[in-house]
C-alpha cells in the first residue's frame, strides 16, 4: 500500500487571533492536491484549537502540540489526551525537540506518552532526532534509533503514528538536511522499523523531515524515496506552506530520463518535474 504523503505545519509558540485568521485564510483558498494525494494537518497552540478548527477547511486537520502522558487529574498547566478527544482534535505532536531539550523529556517518556495518546485514540507525530554535536560525533543512527525503540517498546499499532525526523541541527536554523542527507537517515529507519517492529509496518509508516523546510527546497526533498512529507515550522506560518503541500505531487514522479546532471519526470499530476541529482556519497553522519 502506497503511503499517503504527509504535512503538517507546526505553529509553535505564535500567534495572534489576528495571523491565526490570516494564515487559515490563505490555507482555505489555496488550491492543493486532494485529500487523496496528501494529508495536511495544522498544529496552532493549544489556545487557538478550536478557533482553527472551526474555521479550517474540511480536507485539512489540526493537531495539538502536547498532551499528558497520562489521565488528566492535578497536573497544573497541562492538557490531557481525553480533553482533546473530547474537542474531536484528532493529532498530537510529541517529543518535540524543543520539548525534549528545553522540558528534559526523556526518550522513556515521550514513548509512555505516545502510548497512552494512542490508547485515548489520538493520532500521534513522534518527533526524533539527533543534534550537531551527535551528527558530528556519527552517532545520528544510533541516538535516533534509541528514540525510536524507546517508542517501539511501548507502542503495539503503529496505524496512527507518523515519523519525524527532524534533525535538532536543521530546525529554525535555515540549514536544511540535504536530500541526500534526509534519504539516508530515513532509509535507515525504515530498515530499523522492519528489523525491530516488522516489515509491514515498515513499509506503511510514514517517516517525515522537519527542519528548515521551505517552498523552495521541499521539491528535491520530496522525491527522496523515503520521506514521506514535513513537519514544517517557520514557513507553516507563510503562504510558502501551500507551495509545501503541492510538493506531495513529487513524492511519487515517473521517471522520463537524465539530462546533464537532472532527473527528468512526469509528477502524479502530469506536471514535467526536474531535480539535481545528488552526487555525495551516502553518509548519515
Ligand atoms: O516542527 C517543526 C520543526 O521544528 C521545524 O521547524 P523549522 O521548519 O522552523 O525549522
Amino acid at each position: 500500500m502506497a503511503r499517503k504523503f504527509f504535512v503538517g505545519g507546526n505553529w509553535k509558540c505564535n500567534g495572534t487571533t489576528e495571523e491565526v485568521k490570516k494564515i487559515v485564510t490563505t490555507l482555505n483558498e489555496a488550491e492543493v492536491p486532494s485529500e487523496d494525494v496528501v494529508e495536511v494537518v495544522v498544529s496552532p497552540p493549544f489556545v487557538f484549537l478550536n478557533f482553527v478548527k472551526s474555521l479550517l477547511r474540511s480536507d485539512f486537520h489540526v493537531a495539538a502540540q502536547n498532551c499528558w502522558v497520562r489521565k488528566g487529574g492535578a497536573f497544573t498547566g497541562e492538557i490531557s489526551a481525553e480533553m482533546l478527544v473530547n474537542l474531536s482534535i484528532p493529532w498530537v505532536i510529541i517529543g518535540h525537540s524543543e520539548r525534549r531539550a528545553l522540558l528534559k523529556e526523556s526518550n522513556e517518556f515521550v514513548g509512555d506518552k505516545v502510548a497512552y495518546a494512542l490508547s485515548q485514540g489520538l493520532k500521534v507525530i513522534a518527533c526524533i532526532g539527533e543534534t550537531l554535536e551527535e551528527r558530528e560525533s556519527g552517532s545520528t543512527m544510533a541516538v535516533v534509533a534509541a528514540q525510536t525503540k524507546a517508542i517501539a517498546d511501548k507502542v503495539t499499532n503503529w496505524d496512527n503514528v507518523v515519523l519525524a525526523y527532524e534533525p535538532v541541527w536543521a530546525i529554525g536554523t535555515g540549514k536544511v538536511a540535504t536530500p541526500a542527507q534526509a534519504q539516508d537517515v530515513h532509509r535507515e529507519l525504515r530498515k530499523w522499523l522492519s528489523e525491530n517492529v516488522s516489515g509491514a509496518i515498515a513499509e506503511s509508516t510514514r517517516i517525515i523531515y522537519g527542519g528548515s523546510v521551505n517552498g523552495a527546497n521541499c521539491k528535491e526533498l520530496a522525491a527522496q524515496p523515503d520521506v514521506d512529507g514535513f513537519l514544517v515550522g517557520g514557513a507553516s506560518l507563510k503562504p510558502e506552506f501551500v507551495d509545501i503541500i503541492k510538493s506531495a505531487t513529487l513524492s511519487c514522479f515517473f521517471p522520463l530520463g537524465n539530462l546533464a546532471s537532472c532527473f527528468i519526470g512526469l509528477d502524479l499530476m502530469g506536471n514535467c518535474f526536474s531535480a539535481r541529482i545528488i552526487e555525495s556519497p551516502s553518509n548519515t553522519d
